[in-house]
């Protein structure tokens, strides 16, 4: 049977330590009850001698219905020169009601004589006082052993002292602190092996990410002996962040074989990540590993080949044991798999022999290097393959178009754009007035196409994008538009390339409304100008 590691997330207190992020009470509780359907053991709410809202947030807990969660208050030892009982924080711990505490402690002799300015004799005192006190009043208690490995570099002796100064007073667990973040995976194997040989009670870990090894570290401390792991949902954390449990989970659990949480949860990851990014109103950084939308996004045309073969050839892990998913990007890296792959995903019945894959993949290439990027415009590039392919149809075609736009004076600038369409062999002539040229081309685009095609009402533009290509030319530069259209249930993007933004612009609005009606051919069915035909590529 697998070996079992204790999960401890500190999301609600040293995750709000990083910068950008602060949760409300009701953003913890939600928080919360994610974390304990996932399985987490401990969830470290706030410090309650902190402020009143983390001590409202112990209050608000009570009222949830945990499943499996401890819930843990967060504190410091006593204050030098006072009985640990006339201590106004670990007061605070108690009168939050939580029945599990971590309290932090000085390590490193430096920190004592320096940041506490106290005697290590002292320290050693605030230390057990603070445990037993905590222990007499019932509490389970981790002792979180502060700035442990700088202190265990600099003098191991009075480092491994604290310890056995929390152990002997009471402490259910010794967690270790890379408080700094800068220690090195093979340094903090080696140490959490010594600790092991000198302590009886279980050893934590709780690593800082200042290295970009929080979560290295932490998977070193567990194969020397640690068995109670401390981190944060997406590993916010102060300064550079904590040991990501979203990536510290995987690792220990399909990597090393422990067992954390249930089996049948590691697929929550991914959702669960996000979840907390949302709640936190961060945007998920798309290469985090595991869970973010590239981290299992094949874009070279080798991989892809290998991995339509055999996946694990370029995947580390299957994409959906974490919940995340497999993607296949076209662009000037690609090769035929790549065109293959996506025309597999919408269905299309593609075969490289058969539909001139090679061409279309050159022609993506040759495309790209006038500007377009269609790892970015999927929609723009499902259209480019299926007129290859002989299957798009002549939804309308451009006779021409003008845009006016007028100043006078201190009046309000006025924008108008006028179009000829043909659709289905009949000229349509419309004008529109807009907020800008862009505006203006989409209104009369829509009212020259709305008699048609009803279904145009459905759609709208919900963003728009413009990146200079050559920024050294100025404005004699190519630009590139990405526009994001929606009709409320699904999103979707198109791309033009100019060196004239409203052309760019037209080519990304015209492919946004071909797209749309291909995507809703059965609709079609039923407008007045469905008898289309298809174009020639
Ligand atoms: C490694 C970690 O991440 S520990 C967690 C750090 N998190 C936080 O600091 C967030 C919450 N902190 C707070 O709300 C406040 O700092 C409080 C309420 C805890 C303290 O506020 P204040 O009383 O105004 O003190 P201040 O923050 O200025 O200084 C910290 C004090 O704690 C003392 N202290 C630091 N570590 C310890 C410790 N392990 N045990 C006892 N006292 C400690 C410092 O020596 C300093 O004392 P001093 O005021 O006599 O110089
Ligand atoms: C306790 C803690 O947050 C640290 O040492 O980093």
């Amino acid at each position: 049977m697998a070996e079992r590691v204790y999960l401890y997330d500190t999301t609600l207190r040293d995750g709000t330590q990083g910068e950008g992020i602060s949760l409300s009470v009701e953003d913890k509780l939600k928080i919360v009850r994610k974390l304990d359907e996932l399985g987490i053991d401990y969830i470290e709410g706030g410090w309650p001698g902190s402020n009143p809202k983390d001590m409202a947030f112990f209050e608000a807990v009570k009222n949830v219905n945990l499943s499996h969660a401890k819930i843990t208050a967060f504190g410091s030892t006593r204050r030098p020169g006072i009985a640990a009982a006339d201590d106004a924080n670990l007061k605070k711990i108690l009168e939050s009601g939580a029945q599990t505490v971590a309290i932090f402690g000085k390590t490193w002799d430096f920190h004592v004589t320096e940041a506490l300015q106290t005697t290590l004799d002292e320290n050693l005192f605030m230390i057990s006082e603070s445990v037993q006190f905590l222990k007499g009043n019932g509490l389970e208690v981790i002792f979180d052993a502060e700035h442990f490995f700088d202190g265990f570099k600099r003098n191991p002796d009075y480092a491994l002292k604290t310890l056995q100064a929390a152990a002997a007073a009471g402490a259910d667990c010794v967690t270790l602190c890379d408080t700094n973040g800068g220690s090195l995976p093979h340094e903090i194997e080696a140490i959490v092996r010594e600790v092991a040989s000198h302590l009886l009670v279980p050893i934590g870990i709780h690593c800082h990410n200042d290295g970009e090894l929080a979560v290295a570290n932490t998977l070193a401390a567990v194969r020397a002996g640690a068995r109670h792991v401390q981190g944060t949902i997406n590993g916010y954390g102060e300064r550079c962040g904590n040991a990501n449990l979203i990536s510290v989970i995987p690792n220990l659990q399909l990597k090393l074989g422990y067992d954390c949480i249930p089996e049948e949860h590691l697929n929550t990851l991914t959702s669960i990540s996000n979840y907390v990014h949302e709640v936190a109103n961060q945007v998920p950084p798309s290469h985090q590993p595991f869970v973010g939308k590239s981290a299992f996004a094949h874009k070279g045309g080798i991989h892809v080949s290998a991995v339509l073969k055999h996946p694990e050839t370029y995947e580390h892990i299957p994409p959906e044991s974490v919940g995340n998913r497999r993607r296949v990007l076209v662009s000037e890296l690609s090769g035929q798999s790549n065109v293959l792959y996506k025309a597999k995903e919408w269905n299309y019945d593609f075969d490289k022999h058969r539909n001139r894959s090679r061409e279309i993949i050159n022609t993506i290439k040759e495309k790209e290097h006038q500007g377009y990027q269609y790892e970015a415009a999927e929609a723009s590039l499902e259209l480019l393959v299926k007129q290859a392919v002989g299957e798009l149809k002549d939804y309308f075609t451009l006779d021409h178009f003008k845009v006016f736009v007028e100043k006078t004076g201190s009046e309000t600038l006025t924008t108008e754009a006028v179009i000829k369409l043909l659709v289905n062999g009949q000229v349509v002539h419309t004008a529109a007035e807009g907020n800008g040229p862009v505006n203006a081309l989409d209104h009369a685009l829509r009212k020259a196409l709305e008699e048609f095609f009803p279904i145009i009402k459905n759609m709208y533009l919900s963003d728009y994008k413009v990146r200079v290509l050559d920024e050294a030319d100025a404005t004699a530069s190519k630009v590139r538009v990405l526009i994001e259209s929606s009709d409320g249930k699904e999103k979707w993007s198109t791309i033009g390339v100019s060196t004239n933004i409203i052309e760019a612009s037209w080519y990304a609005l015209i492919d946004s409304v071909r797209y749309y009606f291909m995507k809703h051919e059965d609709a079609l069915k039923d407008c007045p100008a469905y008898q289309l035909h298809t174009v020639k590529s």
